[in-house]
């Protein structure tokens, strides 16, 4: 997979020279670059802002250095008569007010080919830079939770660990992908190692038994606790509520 990344901090993304996700980088799994948005400002101020038309508080970020940018890493953008490319890059910009991330989506991107992600500050980036590109690419707003972050590089960072764990080979264990939370739709179940006994806290004694089946069925039954206690959203039944009946 390729990724680009657009920011006016690129030295934010320094942590992903490191870890497995740096492994990945190292052995061509990802081929993962981070460009500097002010490379491509033509004023002796490398200017990346200005004042929002209608007034406001705040700053908005100009559309031309974000279309100098975008061009690089996109091939030549298709005509927008021609409407957008369905077999291009997907261009995704963090924003409060896009669809939220969730652990389905990072494993759709996950089969991507090639990810350009544009991280804005300010008060964002001037819209017509996303419709620009919407009409010739494949664009989509992408909001990490309902909170206000000062800029899409946290966000960034985190779809790009939750989306390259998934790429095959990056986790040494694939298996230790497939029971966390999220992946069969409940929260994962308690972990317990070394020693036995700790501060006079015991390991359920189930986890020592050797009896897989009971293990299994004991850590089944923790996953359905947890996400009734913590997150009864999650559970079928909830959803199964809130889909309409088609009888009337
Ligand atoms: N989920 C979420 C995204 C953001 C976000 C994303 C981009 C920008 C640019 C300026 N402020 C931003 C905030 N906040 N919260």
């Amino acid at each position: 997979m390729r990724i680009d990344i657009i920011t006016i901090f690129p030295a934010f993304f320094d942590a992903l020279d490191i870890s497995l996700l740096g492994k990945a980088r190292q052995t061509g799994l990802i081929d993962l670059q981070v460009h500097d948005l002010r490379d491509h400002t033509h004023d002796r101020h490398r200017t990346v802002d200005d004042t929002p038309y209608g007034g406001g508080a705040g700053m908005v970020m100009k559309p031309e250095p974000w279309g100098d940018a975008l061009d690089a890493v996109l091939p030549q953008a298709t005509d927008a008569a021609a409407g957008p490319a369905v077999d291009g890059p997907l261009v995704i910009f963090p924003s409060p007010a896009g669809v939220r991330f969730d652990q389905a989506m990072a494993r759709e991107l996950a089969a991507e080919e090639h990810l350009v992600f544009g991280c804005g500050r300010y008060e964002g980036i001037d819209q017509r830079v996303v419709d620009h590109y919407a009409a010739r690419t494949r664009v989509r707003l992408v909001s990490l939770g309902d909170y206000v972050l000062n800029g899409g590089e946290v966000a960034v960072m985190a779809m790009i660990e939750a989306v390259g764990r998934l790429i095959p080979g990056v986790v040494g264990n694939p298996e230790s992908l497939v029971e966390e939370s999220h992946e069969n739709g409940l929260l994962e179940y308690p972990s317990y190692t070394k020693p036995a006994s700790w501060r006079d806290l015991e390991v359920p004694p189930v986890l020592l038994s050797g009896n897989h089946g009971a293990i299994a069925a004991w850590r089944h039954d923790q996953q359905l606790e947890r996400t009734r206690r913590v997150r009864p959203d999650l559970l079928p039944e909830a959803n199964a509520e809130n889909t309409h009946s088609t009888r009337g």
